[in-house]
């Protein structure tokens, strides 16, 4: 069988991740995945789209499912690719501000706010580093701004 010109044994399928980089005070929320796949890896919260969600409802939904936490989307960062055996997932890095909650952990054994440079300490999935460096490009360019505080 084809699907628009690609033969099954080729088509890839594709999994659309979002993940919320939660700031405070010039550090950032790193969640340390939970029992189940990828455990103790650390990780920006966040997980699949649900069908008839935006990008941005599903930061807010997924990070108020993991952590209990209210948040604000602040703007896009970085998407990045990640190519695995089994599919494709398409990650949606975004900057958010905690406005509400009190924090649980629903789906991580642990979280810690960290600088910058501190998260280059941490194991993350292997795409997340792209994310990392975008996030530094992201945070140079926005000091340059007088409108960010
Ligand atoms: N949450 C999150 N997932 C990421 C990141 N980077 C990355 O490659 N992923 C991958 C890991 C998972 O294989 C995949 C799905 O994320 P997830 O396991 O958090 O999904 P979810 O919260 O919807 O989980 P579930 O309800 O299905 O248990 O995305 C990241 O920074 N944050
Ligand atoms: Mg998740």
């Amino acid at each position: 069988m084809r699907y628009n010109g690609i033969t099954e044994s080729t088509r890839v399928d594709i999994m659309e991740v979002v993940c919320g980089i939660i700031e405070e005070n010039q550090t950032y929320l790193i969640a340390k995945r939970g029992k189940g796949v990828h455990e103790n890896i650390w990780e920006f919260p966040g997980g699949k789209i649900e069908h008839n969600e935006t990008r941005e409802e599903a930061v807010v939904r997924e990070i108020k499912e993991e952590l209990h936490l209210d948040v604000e989307v602040l703007e896009h960062v970085l998407s990045v690719v990640d190519h695995r055996e089994a599919m494709d997932i398409h990650v949606h890095a975004y900057r958010c501000r905690k406005i509400g909650g009190s924090l649980e952990l629903h789906a991580h054994h642990e979280v810690r706010y960290v600088s910058y440079q501190e998260l280059y300490d941490y194991t993350f999935e292997p795409s997340d580093y792209a994310i990392l460096d975008g996030l530094g490009k992201h945070k140079a360019s926005l000091a340059t701004n007088k409108d960010f505080s």
